[in-house]
């Protein structure tokens, strides 16, 4: 026992020294084989995130680049990584500050590059932005081939993406595809059917009777001080109005909403969009992650963002408790009427519906952002198409006679028109379809190749952005003749459209938008203000019906001409085609005794 401790105790010193030096070498050990599998794995990660960035910021658009050029297809000098951002800003740079030639090409001063790539690289040209590859499709066949005959090729594009998710989220109709798609389109449609528009009629009305009565007013306080015409806003007036009924007329009365929180929800909207807008056409889109950058624009982006998801929250949850107060009401219940209509019949009744009765897997936050995408693709190009028709007219004194005698003739003796003379006003339809081709609200529309794939002669590459330039497109000379730039709305009258051979029987803008949704052959087909194919605009119907009525409501009581502070400078507003400096027309009231007194 004694030599066992003697022992013990003469190596336990030892033991436990090597204890030590076991523990600490062991720690070393593991330390230093942490520190050499992090300094391996960063190594790897920054080797792969170096060759993954040489793939894709580098060599991906650059052998695309090289695809196209063995095409025979060009366009400005291959720059690496920033792509042709610089010749882009310098074009836009170029565009003047204050004011333009009321002649020249208003979309001109928005797509510049579009317009002057393919002037000078030819109907089919390539740029790059950044390190994503874009083709400009200035030629008509092939644009609607994307849309239509090739659309199974295409998506919509990651830009258009990242605009509507940096607002709404992923997955909205606007971007949604396939099943996800189609699941949608099917809910929201029956809103849009022309059974449900003729019902918002009226409601279009009573707002168009406020716009007159406010335009009234203007003129009556004008006379107070002795001046024979009133100046108004129209800019400032008509998109109030519009998002009124807009907003009112795929929402509902929304009741317990305030109307100055709609337009905090459109103004929120507006931001956001020319924000991400502004963010992709300079450099800070290639810095990653600068959305989350808390500068001063961010901050506000997220603050609105914020306010606007609110006042949506509000707008939904007091549709869920008029339907729920309504489910258990015994009315709903005698009448026997299904319990689903108590959601109601416009766009979010029918989101509610799917999401609470129908099989659908719609969950709450989607039915807030298909909302906020409403409020993003709805009111603002359908006021741009009044507000732009107003001051074509204002310019051009003898197409608006022409079309309110045509008012005069068509409503009578009535103020307003009906339901059913609307299809009668056909020069209102050609002068639509002008406003349309001159000022485009959407002056593009941008797709992704998703595989590879024939278009005409050209094999386009997986990845490239194909952008369709309606507002190039709408200023052909091949397409539209010499005078493509001016307004000249007897174009659009049948007998002067070239159908090959397949006349068309219905009038203008109905023509153009059924041939954009079919693969129709005829001069029409050139025209595409609302897309076409399976994506054609849902609110084409309701944002044509709700103009025309207004137009003609507006024509029979003024006559417009342009105030001398109309400075004319159409410029980018988020994705549209905005007046920079407002519209500012004259008004004097209309003397309707003849034609009433003689009908
Ligand atoms: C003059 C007014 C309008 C114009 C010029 C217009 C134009 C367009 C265009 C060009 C597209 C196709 C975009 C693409 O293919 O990428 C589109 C899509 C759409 N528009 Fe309109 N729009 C107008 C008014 C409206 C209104 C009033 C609503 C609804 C109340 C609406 C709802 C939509 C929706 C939901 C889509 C997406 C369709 C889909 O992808 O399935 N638009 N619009």
């Amino acid at each position: 026992m004694a030599l066992l401790n003697e022992s013990s105790r003469s190596w336990r010193p030892y033991e436990a020294d090597h204890d030590i030096l076991l523990r600490i070498s062991r720690r070393d050990i593991v330390d230093d084989e942490w520190g050499s599998f992090l300094t391996a794995v960063c190594s790897t990660l920054l080797v792969v995130s170096m060759v993954s960035t040489f793939y894709w910021v580098l060599w991906k658009p650059y052998s695309k680049r090289r695809f196209y050029e063995k095409q025979g297809i060009s366009g400005p000098v291959f720059r690496p990584f920033i792509g042709n951002l610089p010749e882009i800003r310098e074009l836009h740079r170029g565009v003047p500050k204050l004011g333009g030639q009321i002649s020249e090409s208003p979309a001109r001063r928005v797509g510049t590059e579009l317009f002057v790539f393919s002037e000078t690289y030819g109907k089919i040209s390539v740029f790059e932005q950044g390190s994503m590859t874009r083709m400009i499709l200035a030629d008509a066949k092939l644009a609607k081939d994307v849309l239509l005959s090739k659309a199974g090729y295409y998506k919509k594009s990651v830009l258009t993406s990242e605009v509507v998710s940096a607002i709404a989220g992923h997955g909205s109709i606007l971007t949604a595809e396939g099943g996800n798609w189609k699941q949608k389109n099917q809910i929201m449609s029956p809103a849009f059917r022309h059974t449900f528009l003729k019902g918002l009629f009226h409601q279009i009305v009573e707002r168009g009777d406020d716009l007159v009565t406010k335009w009234q007013k203007a003129i009556n306080n004008a006379a107070d001080i002795k001046q024979d015409a009133a100046e108004v806003a129209v800019d400032l007036d008509v998109p109030e109005t519009l998002l009124d009924i807009i907003i009112r007329t795929t929402f509902g009365s929304t009741s317990g909403i305030e109307g100055s929180d709609i337009y905090a929800v459109h103004d929120a909207v507006n931001f956001m969009t020319g924000v991400v807008g502004n963010r992709q056409r300079g450099y800070a889109r290639l810095i990653p992650g600068y959305s989350f950058f808390p500068t001063a624009t961010n901050i506000n982006f997220w603050i609105k963002k914020r306010a606007m998801v609110k006042v949506l929250k509000n707008i939904v949850s007091a549709r869920m408790k008029v339907a729920n107060d309504l489910k258990g009401s015994s009315i709903i219940a005698k009448a026997g009427s299904r319990q689903s209509s108590v959601y109601g019949s416009d766009v979010l009744g029918m989101m509610l519906e799917a999401m609470n009765e129908g099989n659908s897997n719609m969950t709450a936050s989607q039915v807030l952002d298909e909302c906020t995408v409403f409020f993003l693709a709805t009111d603002s190009p359908t006021s741009l198409l009044l507000m732009w028709s107003l001051l074509l007219l204002a310019q051009n004194p003898d197409w608006q006679q022409r079309a309110r005698s045509e008012v005069q003739e068509v409503l009578g003796a009535e103020d307003t028109p009906q339901v059913d003379n609307l299809a009668n006003l056909k020069l209102m339809d050609m002068i639509l379809n002008e406003t349309l081709r001159l000022y485009p609200p959407v002056p593009a529309i941008t797709r992704d190749a998703s595989e590879v794939h024939q278009l005409g002669s050209v094999t386009i590459a997986p990845g490239t952005n194909v952008i369709i330039p309606m507002s190039v497109l709408n200023q052909s000379k091949e397409i539209w003749g010499q005078d493509a730039h001016l307004f000249k709305p007897d174009r659009w009258e049948v007998k002067n459209l070239h159908t090959n051979g397949k006349n068309s029987a219905a009038d203008g803008l109905n023509a153009a938008t059924a041939a954009a949704a079919t693969n129709s052959v005829n001069s029409f087909n050139n025209f595409m203000p609302f897309g076409g194919g399976n994506r054609i605009c849902l609110g084409r119907n309701l944002a044509r019906m709700t103009v025309k009525l207004l137009l003609a409501m507006l024509l029979r009581r003024f006559s417009f001409s342009v105030s001398p502070s109309y400075c004319h400078a159409p410029g980018r507003g988020g994705n549209n085609l905005w007046p920079k400096f407002g519209v500012q027309l004259l008004i004097k009231n209309v003397d309707n005794s003849e034609v009433t007194s003689t009908n």
